[in-house]
């Protein structure tokens, strides 16, 4: 079946996928396993294929937001990917949790306008219990800090007049704020399939602690690093549970 947004035939697609907002990401992702081959470019979404450790991996970027994301995802399913990990950057809400932390998302807040028109909000946006254990697992053998907990996924970057919701979600105990987590668990709990978060914090969310927003700085991309580690290492474990 060819698969019209993303542009590849789903023939070629692999059962699991790792996905990520930037191009740049899927192709340093790819980069990283062996037999590596990019299927297509097309809009905001790169697709890559290779294997780590003999285990078929498919890498796909999502852009920014949720809308464009759940194309991405909807598509990747209906193509026969049955496990999603989002391998992305977020703002933290903490000094506990600094710039270069890895944080892994077992659940994410639906500050997002996506999934209110595919389910109603009481639906919990959950990762996959077993993907977040592999995910954290690998995650923990590198180097640094690695927590788990709950993510918030806003659609807006820049502040209007509103509020941004961070005061209240910080009070409640989550940990970090980015873009497309609550659509890519909302999704794959729709669809009967596995979905894991992992993120690099590349600076404060909250206006108390960020300073300038600049996620070029080694700090962040030594984080990326890490998490894309942990989540190519997360696949062949989960593969090999199976
Ligand atoms: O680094 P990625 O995966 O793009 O994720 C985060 O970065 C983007 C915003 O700069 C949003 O997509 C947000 O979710
Ligand atoms: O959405 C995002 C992503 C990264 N960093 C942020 O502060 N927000």
């Amino acid at each position: 079946m060819r698969l019209s947004i993303l542009q590849v035939n789903s023939e070629e697609l692999t059962p699991y996928a790792i996905v990520c907002g930037d191009p740049f990401r899927a192709q340093a992702i790819a980069a990283k396993l062996d037999n590596t081959r990019e299927l297509s470019f097309s809009r905001e979404y790169r697709t890559f294929v290779g294997e780590s450790a003999g285990v078929p991996i498919t890498v796909v970027s999502h852009g920014v937001g949720s809308p464009g994301a759940a194309v991405c995802f909807e598509e990747l399913i209906k193509g026969g990917v049955k496990t999603l990990i989002r391998v992305g950057t977020a703002g933290s809400y903490s000094a506990d949790v600094p710039p270069g932390s890895l944080v892994v998302s077992t659940a994410a807040v639906r500050e997002e306008g996506l999934t209110r028109q595919l389910v109603p909000i009481g639906f919990p946006a959950v990762a996959d219990h077993e993907v977040t254990r592999a995910l954290y697992e690998a995650a923990s053998e590198t180097e640094g800090l690695v927590k788990q907990g709950i993510t918030v996924t806003l659609d807006a970057f820049f502040q209007g007049v509103e509020e941004f919701p961070h005061q209240k979600y910080k009070k409640a105990g989550a940990l970090a704020v980015e873009m497309e987590i609550a659509a890519l668990f909302v999704i794959a709990s729709l669809r009967g399939v596995q979905a894991g978060a992992i993120v690099a914090l590349d600076g404060y969310a909250d206006a108390d602690l960020r300073e300038v927003y600049d996620p070029h700085t080694d700090v962040v991309s030594g984080a990326v690093e890490r998490e894309i580690d942990a989540a190519i290492r997360a696949v062949v474990k989960l593969h090999n549970c199976k």
